[in-house]
């Protein structure tokens, strides 16, 4: 369990992170999203104890991390800032943190070969390309089999078979009881690994619940009418209630505000022919991004 009250952090006039609250459960993955520059790893830095908060508190199980004396033991983290040296061996590194933490050395070969690492060892970490760093950072993080994972953008230079490969072992680490937070700014991404969602744009929290919660309140559902008349249908569906009518590419119409079944009895009593009719959802990424843009004011989902 990782507790975040009331977080908030700034850097001269601005505000990053801004009275930011939530809880992040065991057993379950949880998504952190926010776009570009949210606040997510200045959060993920104060929950680790690595940034000192203004205000506010973060805790890890029972205690701040900073009071941990063998911390790996306890919280595993993936950081952008966490590359271990370019003249290190990935066996160095992991030795290294190993000794320091009072990690058994047979935990470094079991990680290497967890994270598919065993082949590059005794590479350099400076030749080493973006997915195979990020494969090393996770490693780091696993070396202490710790109860709690906070992961900064994983996925980054991971290809289709390394994110398939983590989003199984993220799934394996909750279903073992573990807290796992994970951040992303790519919505899809997000809805593929994780389970709970802690959304926040501008420092603020935007939304705290589960991946298909999210979909169902902010996702944008719409009606797709196809009919040779699409300017006489759009008038009844405006008269008769629809939030708006819009005319997509292919000529089609998108009516938002109605149930399929209302706009099937609007054009059949008007007399317009349908070809089409469907109801559609729109895509996660259309949905955080509508969420984020509307988010100047903040509401707790
Ligand atoms: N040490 C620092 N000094 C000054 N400003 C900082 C510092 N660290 C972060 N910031 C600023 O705080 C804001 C939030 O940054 P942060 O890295 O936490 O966001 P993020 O959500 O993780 O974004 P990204 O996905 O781009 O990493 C940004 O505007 C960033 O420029």
């Amino acid at each position: 369990m990782m507790l975040a009250e009331r977080l908030t952090k700034r850097y001269g006039p601005a505000t990053v992170v801004d009275d930011l609250s939530f809880t992040v459960r065991p057993g379950v993955v949880t998504g952190f999203l926010g776009p570009n520059g949210a606040g997510k790893s200045t959060t993920m830095r104060m929950m680790l104890g690595l940034t000192r908060p203004d205000s506010g508190t973060a805790t890890v199980g029972v205690r701040p991390y900073r009071d941990l004396t063998y911390p790996l033991r306890h919280v595993g983290a993936l950081l952008e800032t966490s590359a271990p040296h370019r003249g290190m061996t990935a066996v160095g590194h992991l030795s290294w943190l190993a000794r320091s933490n009072r990690i058994p050395r047979r935990r470094v070969d079991e990680m290497l070969d967890a994270v598919g690492l065993t082949g590059a060892a005794r590479q350099r970490v400076g030749t080493f390309s973006l997915g195979m760093g990020q494969r090393l950072g996770l490693a780091a993080a696993l070396l202490g089999d710790p109860p709690v994972l906070v992961l900064d953008e994983p996925v980054n230079g991971l290809d289709a078979e390394g994110i398939r490969w983590l989003r199984e072992l993220l799934r394996a680490k909750a279903a073992e009881g573990r807290t796992v937070l994970v951040s992303s700014h790519l919505m899809a991404e997000m809805a593929q690994v994780a389970d709970e969602l802690i959304v926040i744009s501008r420092g603020r929290l935007l939304a705290e619940t589960s991946v298909s919660e999210f979909i169902g309140r902010h996702g944008r559902t719409f009606v797709r009418v196809r009919t040779p008349e699409p300017l006489r249908a759009a008038q009844e569906f405006q008269a008769q209630g629809a939030a708006s009518v819009r005319r997509a590419a292919d000529g089609g119409l998108e009516v938002d505000g109605l149930p399929a079944g209302e706009v099937n009895r609007i054009a059949a009593a008007a007399g317009v022919p349908v070809e089409e009719l469907s109801t559609h959802t729109g895509s996660l990424e259309e949905t955080f991004l509508k969420l984020v843009d509307d988010g100047g004011d903040p509401t707790h989902v």
